[in-house]
């Protein structure tokens, strides 16, 4: 079976939620995006799911609530029920600094407790890849996920890095995965690049993202 047989067939947008006691009871595997503001995450899910659901700015600080999106997925005669949740952007610096810690109370929160999350795509720019906010988050995600959770990092934008750029964040990639994240798996991506072979296409992600999500051992 080919990774190109995967097919999304259906997609929504379910509800906004403003912290995890008012977010829907959850009915499926969830899949959970999140990152620096502006960093990529409501267009990678549209573009995963194939769709303009989740609204996208080039001003940061688009995405100010929980957004559920539910979707049907079909692989090998399946169909698989998946939701995808896209998240404010950590670190946006618009809002008062109370407000902001409150938020990102709620939201950290949010992570810990859900159980039917899976898989956390933590979202980081190409060009920016070190961060304190990123380091932070990705020491947060490795302490707080269980065992039947993966975290995936997903190096966004990469069409806007050099071609030596792209390389040697591609090989340092391959050649030394960073060993105080022993679980986070990291791929290179962007939405505007159709096919390139340094970066995760978009059918190669949908196969990640099915395989993290319900743990199938030896992938797609
Ligand atoms: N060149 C390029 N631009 C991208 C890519 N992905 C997203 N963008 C652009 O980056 C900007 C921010 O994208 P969003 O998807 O709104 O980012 P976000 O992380 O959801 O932002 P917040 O909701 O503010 O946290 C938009 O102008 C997008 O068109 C990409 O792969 N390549
Ligand atoms: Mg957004």
């Amino acid at each position: 079976m080919l990774m190109s047989d995967i097919q999304v067939v259906e997609s929504h947008f379910l509800i906004s939620a403003s912290n995890a006691n008012n977010a829907p009871a959850p009915k499926d595997s969830e899949i959970v995006c999140l990152g620096r503001s502006n960093v990529g995450k409501s267009t990678f899910i549209n573009t995963i799911l194939n769709k303009p659901l989740a609204k996208s700015s080039a001003t940061p600080g688009k995405t100010q609530l929980i957004n559920f999106f539910t979707s049907l997925w079909i692989y090998e005669n399946e169909r698989i029920p998946l939701t995808f949740i896209d998240l404010p952007g950590f670190g946006y610096a618009k809002v008062s600094k109370s407000l902001k810690a409150q938020w990102e109370e709620h939201l950290f929160h949010f992570l810990q407790t859900r159980q039917s999350l899976k898989l956390f795509l933590h979202l980081v720019d190409s060009r920016h890849i070190n961060t304190q906010k990123d380091q932070i988050m990705s020491g947060l995600l490795e302490k707080i996920s269980h065992n039947d959770q993966y975290i995936l990092r997903i190096y966004t934008k990469a069409d806007k890095l050099t071609q030596n750029e792209l390389n040697a964040l591609k090989n340092s990639i391959d050649s030394h995965k960073d060993k105080n994240l022993p679980n986070t798996h990291c791929l290179i991506f962007s939405a505007n690049t159709k096919n390139h072979r340094k970066m995760t296409s978009v059918a190669q992600m949908r196969a990640k993202i099915l395989t993290y999500t319900l743990g199938l051992q030896n992938g797609i």
